[in-house]
């Protein structure tokens, strides 16, 4: 356990679900407190840290990485949040020259990293932000790494995200920075985001060939996103359960830092067991590995709900060192 308390730490993770039906599907009035309390909880602890730098790992949903060029990961020099359902559009406050220093450290240790110099980002970076800064996302320099979540086969694997963290880690090193890492996404969940099997050929190409969406295009995506969370919690069977047992299991590992156990979870089984969409947890392990390994670091904030409404295994968790 380390000896640091939240004031003095040096570096500290956030992991921290996303769900873009906050706010608009319905949710019982237990989860709804449950949430509202591990956010303002990790809000709290976020600003008592006070970073002077983030490191945020993102999943994207088609809004800023297609498959007509997918990489499993890019550091961003610049950023822009499109503003997809209730989520802010807009900059990022991004650290650019640390940036493109992180994407050299990582060249250097062997990691090929790709950058982008005008990184479009959506909810899977922005709501975290929204929710810990505000809608003007007035937060610290920030180093925005997006994490491939949706397209296979360039969906990195659990061993590749945490040597990814392990390069953050070292790079972080030699920064006399306090450094908060963040992964939004996850935990189990599987919402209605097409792939490459999908039959229609017009969805086909709208996931391969970058484009802007009309704001009608946005409104029936909402829409059709909104009806599966409905689904979801009526019980269709057509939407794949929530598993709170793998959250359970994934939020135990990142608390002692067994991530070599964790990385020895099959690849398949992931999609199987707690969705498609649980690869979004793969930025928790990113984030967490740049932290030390095998220790139970102090945790103020820990909490969890399976929210089907949300289509979201929603967890929290502050940890730091
Ligand atoms: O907009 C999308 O394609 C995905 C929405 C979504 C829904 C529920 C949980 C998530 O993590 C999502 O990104
Ligand atoms: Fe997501």
């Amino acid at each position: 356990m380390s000896g640091s308390t939240i004031a003095t730490a040096r570096r500290a993770f956030l992991g921290m679900s996303h769900s873009p039906l906050l706010g608009l599907n319905p949710v019982a009035e237990d989860d709804q407190i449950a949430i509202d309390k591990a956010i303002a909880a990790a809000r709290a602890a976020v600003h008592e840290f006070a970073p002077e730098l983030i490191v945020l790992l993102g999943p994207d949903h088609y809004n800023g990485f297609f498959n007509e060029l997918m990489p499993p990961f890019c550091i961003g020099s610049q950023a822009t949040a499109v503003g997809d359902y209730l989520s802010p559009a807009g900059p990022l406050n991004v650290a650019a020259e640390l940036a493109i220093a992180l994407a050299e450290h990582l060249m250097d240790r062997h990691f090929d990293i790709a950058v982008s110099r005008r990184m479009l980002v959506d909810h899977g970076f922005s709501q975290a932000l929204q929710f810990l800064w505000g809608d003007e996302m007035d937060t610290p320099p920030v180093i925005p790494i997006f994490m491939n979540a949706v397209a296979q086969p360039g969906i990195a694997r659990m061993a590749r995200c945490k040597a990814l963290g392990e390069g953050v880690g070292s790079f972080l090193d030699q920064l006399p920075l306090r450094t908060l890492l963040i992964g939004s996404g996850g935990l189990s969940h599987e919402p209605p985001v097409p792939t490459l099997a999908h039959p229609d050929p017009a969805v086909r190409e709208r996931i391969t060939v970058r484009s802007t969406p009309t704001e009608q295009e946005r409104e029936l995506k909402t829409e059709r996103v909104k009806a599966a969370g409905l689904a979801l919690a009526h019980g269709d069977s057509w939407m794949k359960p929530l598993n709170p047992e793998w959250d359970l299991q994934w939020m135990d590992a990142m608390a002692s830092g067994q991530l070599d156990g964790l990385c020895a979870m099959s690849e398949a089984s992931i999609g199987a067991m707690a969705g498609n969409s649980a690869h979004e947890s793969k930025t928790w392990l990113v984030a967490r590995s740049a932290l030390p390994a095998n220790t139970r670091l102090s945790c103020p904030v820990r909490a969890y709900r399976a929210i089907p409404s949300l289509i979201a295994g929603y967890g929290v968790m502050f940890m730091h060192h």
